[in-house]
């Protein structure tokens, strides 16, 4: 018998604005304000996360299949490593940092930026990496000092349940509050006033959520999916494209959001990546992916049927895979060719393991079919030479790119979408910048009073002498070109801009006063 697992039970919806504003009330009282408070509060959610690792795997396993390597690399030890990293740098990142590029007549007022708490905030996780994209965002939260109430996907119950039992056991019950349910709970959520909201998931509930956040001027994180292409050129290696596209669509049965959605190659190429392909299927799976340990189902009924009416829809020949058991929601990782990014499974985000591979006549056509699709993806995946790659890259958006490889999250690496695939980036520092507000702070000292005495009424005769303290000559002229100055330059700006130049415009408005 394996680990005995805790029940998911929905929050009662009544409960929920008591919740919201207990937090916020925590928040009110600065408790969070304390850095070894969070320190605390995230090395216990280490030992948690870690007292609890079988739970999580079997939690995963449960839900959706996960093998135990993608489990414990993804999310139990992803996690472990995101809390250490954090707790070894937050006392560097909370400290005021010196405000940059400031000219030295305003240096007396020590400008420093403070990275404040933004105050009470919602992370709404998902499905496919429950732990992982829950609990990551959170570490950011709580190490920025926030108080944080965490909605878990319903989608994942096992692993939301196990994440309840974590966060409570680790987390201050005043701080940190877990909301468990659907649709209901989470609207629940969202009529509330809230200074963030991190969501991960869909373009359509991100839109809902998106609007929710409007009325209160709420600031909003999206991290949607995307219909991420691979661009396969004439100069890349079909082994290396065949092994890395096939991982991309594998790992989480290709449930993840930056995996390729549809390759476009070379026609010169197409046979050549087809064989490796089927090689390294059998490579990966010798058995098959289904009597394999090695690969998860999809996530629910609802998801198996969207993915088997794409299938069904395609126009496309299958080359590999393409079985299907729906009783255990399981879906082969399968590769078609189609003959149009209007097919069913290039031109809407699979977000399982199809892999499409349509034939292009050159680079100019791949990159235009690319940004035809979607012009703004979440991830693109060029494989070819150095120079087509470049090419690739000038020619193309995307939150983020991997060469020659499929998605690769290295763990620190800010991530984030652009456009249609969301906004606002997380991960390493990012974690803890996209949670914090950076509040300039200046400090005048009395004794500047006499200069400063230039902004007061009566204004006359100050004009000038303010625009000979503070005005900066530009060093380019009318057509758009840069000039030099020279000496003319600096008797005009008494220096130009530079720091020093600053103290001597200072002494000399001091000297005429
Ligand atoms: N960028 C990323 O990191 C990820 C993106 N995704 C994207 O999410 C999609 C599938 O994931 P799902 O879990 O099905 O996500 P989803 O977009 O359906 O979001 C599910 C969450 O939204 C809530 N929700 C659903 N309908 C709602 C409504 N009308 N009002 C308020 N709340 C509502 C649910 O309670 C749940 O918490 C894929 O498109 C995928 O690309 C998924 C995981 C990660
Ligand atoms: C081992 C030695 C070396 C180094 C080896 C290296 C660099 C190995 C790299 C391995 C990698 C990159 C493994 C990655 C595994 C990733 C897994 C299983 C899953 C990750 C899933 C993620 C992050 C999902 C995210 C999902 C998202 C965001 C979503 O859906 O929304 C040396 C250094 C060469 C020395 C010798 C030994």
């Amino acid at each position: 018998m394996g680990v005995q697992l805790p029940d998911l039970q929905f929050t009662s919806l009544e409960t929920i604005p008591e919740r919201v504003s207990t937090a916020r009330k925590a928040f009110l009282e600065h408790k969070t304000r304390d850095v070894e408070f969070r320190l605390v509060q995230l090395r216990k959610l280490y030992w948690a996360i870690k007292d609890h690792e079988e739970e999580i795997v079997e939690a995963c396993a449960q839900d959706l299949n996960k093998p135990r390597f993608e489990t414990e690399v993804a999310e139990s030890g992803w996690l472990l490593n995101d809390v250490v990293f954090t707790t070894r740098n937050l006392h560097k990142w909370v400290k005021d940092e010196k405000a940059p590029d400031i000219d030295l007549s305003f240096k007396f007022m020590n400008p420093k930026i403070r990275k404040d708490p933004l105050g009470c905030v919602l992370v709404i996780g998902a499905f496919n990496f429950p732990f992982q994209l829950t609990l990551g965002p959170v570490i950011g939260a709580i190490a920025a000092g926030n108080t944080v109430v965490i909605k878990p996907s319903e989608n994942a119950p096992r692993s939301a349940a196990v994440m309840q039992k974590i966060c409570e056991a680790s987390l201050d019950p005043a701080c940190y509050h877990i909301i468990q349910g659907g649709v209901p709970e989470t609207q629940a959520l969202l009529a509330e006033r809230w200074d963030k909201i991190f969501f991960t998931g869909g373009a359509n509930v991100g839109r809902i959520i998106a609007k929710a956040a409007a009325p209160h001027l709420t600031p909003v994180v999206l991290e949607l999916g995307g219909i991420n292409p691979a661009i396969v050129t004439k100069n890349a290696d079909p082994r290396l494209v065949a092994r890395r596209m096939l991982w991309g669509k594998i790992m989480n049965a290709g449930q993840v959001c930056t995996s390729q959605n549809y390759l476009l190659v070379d026609k010169s190429l197409v046979s050549k990546v087809v064989e490796e392909f089927q090689k390294a299927y059998k490579e990966f799976y010798p058995k098959g992916a289904k009597d394999s340990p090695d690969y998860s189902r999809i996530i629910n009924d609802s998801h198996f049927q969207r993915l088997k009416s794409m299938l069904d829809n395609s126009k496309g020949k299958i080359l590999m895979g393409g079985t299907m058991d729906e009783k255990e929601r399981f879906i082969e990782p399968t590769l078609v060719q189609v003959d149009s990014v209007d097919d069913s499974l290039c031109s809407q985000e699979s977000f399982g393991p199809f892999i499409p591979i349509l034939p292009v006549e050159n680079l100019d056509e791949a990159i235009n079919l690319a940004n035809g699709v979607q012009s703004t993806p979440l991830g693109l995946y060029p494989f070819g030479n150095k120079a087509d790659v470049a090419k690739i890259l000038d020619s193309t958006r995307s939150g983020g790119v991997s060469c020659n490889d499929a998605a690769l999250h290295i763990p620190t690496l800010p991530f984030g979408g652009v456009g249609e695939s969301g906004y606002g980036a997380y991960r390493g520092r990012s974690s803890f910048d996209v949670w914090v507000h950076r509040r300039p702070i200046t400090s005048s000292p009395g004794w500047l009073e006499s200069i400063l005495a230039i902004r007061y009424p009566p204004y006359a005769g100050k004009l000038s002498k303010f625009k000979a303290a503070s005005t900066l000559v530009p060093d380019f002229d009318r057509t758009g070109k840069k000039v030099t100055l020279g000496w003319l330059r600096f008797i005009f700006t008494l220096g130009g801009g530079s720091a020093k130049a600053g103290a001597g415009r200072a002494a000399v408005v001091a000297a005429r006063e």
